[in-house]
């Protein structure tokens, strides 16, 4: 062995005569989510000292991607902000919805990244905008050099609660949504909840979903806050008006993002592909990208949310009583019910298939149990799938006695 070269015990064998080598190695892995309202208010320090892995200091340099629709609201305010502080940034506008969630946004980026000559260690990207935007950004840092940091500034409330704590990174590939990605921690996310205050009641509902979602399948108790507490927390788009919104608004999204961590932490790279924050996920991506741009992603969850709910009813995992008051609360926080994609089962047939090979060759298919626990299943047929999608049509058309029968003439419609 050479000098210098550090080897794992044991990692030279001879097999047949032959040398071969096995490399193992552990990266470590760190990144912070730090809570700060009003990021880019003249006193605010907290994108200077509030993250001890990226410290931002006078005389430094940032390229800025922003969403251009976040940049009309907020970029002048930013702008001041980094002169104020002695910050050189050069400020990127782009487009970033579902639509153009594509390569050429990744090159786009990328091209920032050449002509500002960015350094690849000591000056991270920044991405200020929704989910679409710092998933964008994150994917081109992750590939430009192989790894440049990132630090995300989400705008919307599916990029605070969900996007922009996780580790994924991504574009759609023709209608493959989120077909090309990285695992690409940002170093840091700041969550301003302040830039919600102009988010459309529609975008707050989309982040929702993402909340409940979390209620669904972990948390009772999140669901009896959204149940209480949900619509008028959406109306006041979490701004905490009186301080009764604001402890709920706080509540609701500190919970959410927590039990997000949790379920993440020990299984980033997902080695296991029994997510339960898959839930909602396993008809939504196909129903998503097919559908186009009519659903936003919350909103494609949310009908595979309430699909499989009819599901797990059907099976006995959730009670009448409780799909009820979940098809309840789904409304109470602006989402829909339905969506004429759940017509065709044809294409709930296509998205489980494709979700199989998501999950390397079975459903894993994580279904309610009650309120606020899981179980996985795997053996869910294209006939259980059609009797789902009739009772949930009833429950959307108001055909469903409180007993959970579908009305006369809703049978076999
Ligand atoms: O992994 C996270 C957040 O980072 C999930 O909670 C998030 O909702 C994901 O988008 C879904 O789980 C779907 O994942 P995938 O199908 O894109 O692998």
């Amino acid at each position: 062995m050479r000098s210098g070269t550090v080897f794992t015990q044991g990692l030279r064998q001879a097999v047949g005569g032959s040398p071969f080598w096995t490399v193992e190695a552990v990266r470590q892995v760190r990144y912070h989510v730090v809570s700060s309202n009003g990021l880019f208010e003249p006193g605010n320090t907290a994108l200077l000292t509030g993250c001890p892995d990226a410290p931002l200091h006078p005389g430094d340099r940032r390229l800025v991607v922003i969403d251009q629709n976040v940049d009309a609201l907020y970029g002048a305010d930013m702008c001041a902000w980094f002169t104020a502080h002695g910050v050189d940034a050069t400020v990127v506008p782009l487009r970033a919805d579902e639509a153009v969630k594509q390569w050429d946004a990744v090159s786009t980026v990328v091209d920032a990244m050449n002509d500002f000559g960015i350094d690849r260690r000591r000056e991270p990207v920044l991405a200020v905008g929704g989910g679409v935007l710092t998933d964008v950004v994150g994917f081109a840092a992750s590939l430009y050099r192989r790894g440049t940091p990132y630090i995300r500034i989400p705008t919307t409330l599916i990029g605070l609660v969900d996007a922009g704590v996780g580790v994924k990174t991504g574009v759609n590939y023709e209608r493959g949504k989120n077909r090309l990605g990285t695992y690409a921690p940002a170093t840091a996310t700041f969550l301003d909840r302040s830039f919600l205050r102009s988010l459309s009641l529609r975008h707050i509902s989309n982040g929702l979903a993402e909340i409940l979602k979390m209620a669904l399948i972990r948390s009772e108790d999140l669901f009896v806050l959204l149940e209480s507490r949900g619509a008028a927390v959406r109306a006041d788009r979490l701004q905490g008006t009186t301080e009764d919104l604001s402890r709920a608004a706080d509540a609701i999204i500190a919970e959410s993002i927590h039990l997000m961590l949790e379920e993440l932490q020990p299984n980033l790279w997902e080695s296991a592909l029994e997510r339960c924050v898959d839930y909602g996920h396993t008809f939504s991506p196909t129903l998503e990208m097919h559908a186009l741009p009519e659903l936003l992603h919350g909103e494609a969850v949310v009908i595979d949310m309430a699909l499989t709910t009819a599901l797990a009813t059907l099976r006995g995992d959730v009670t009448e009583a409780q799909a009820q008051r979940i098809y309840d609360v789904i409304r109470a926080l602006g989402l829909p019910l339905w969506n004429e994609v759940l017509d065709d089962p044809a294409l709930l047939d296509d998205a489980l298939r494709d979700t199989v090979r998501h999950r390397d060759g079975q459903q894993r298919l994580p279904l309610p149990v009650g309120i606020g626990r899981h179980r996985f299943v795997n053996d869910v047929t294209p006939a259980e799938l059609r009797d789902a999608a009739r009772l949930l049509r009833g429950h959307a058309e108001g055909h469903v006695s409180s007993a959970g029968a579908l009305v006369p003439e809703q049978v076999g419609a």
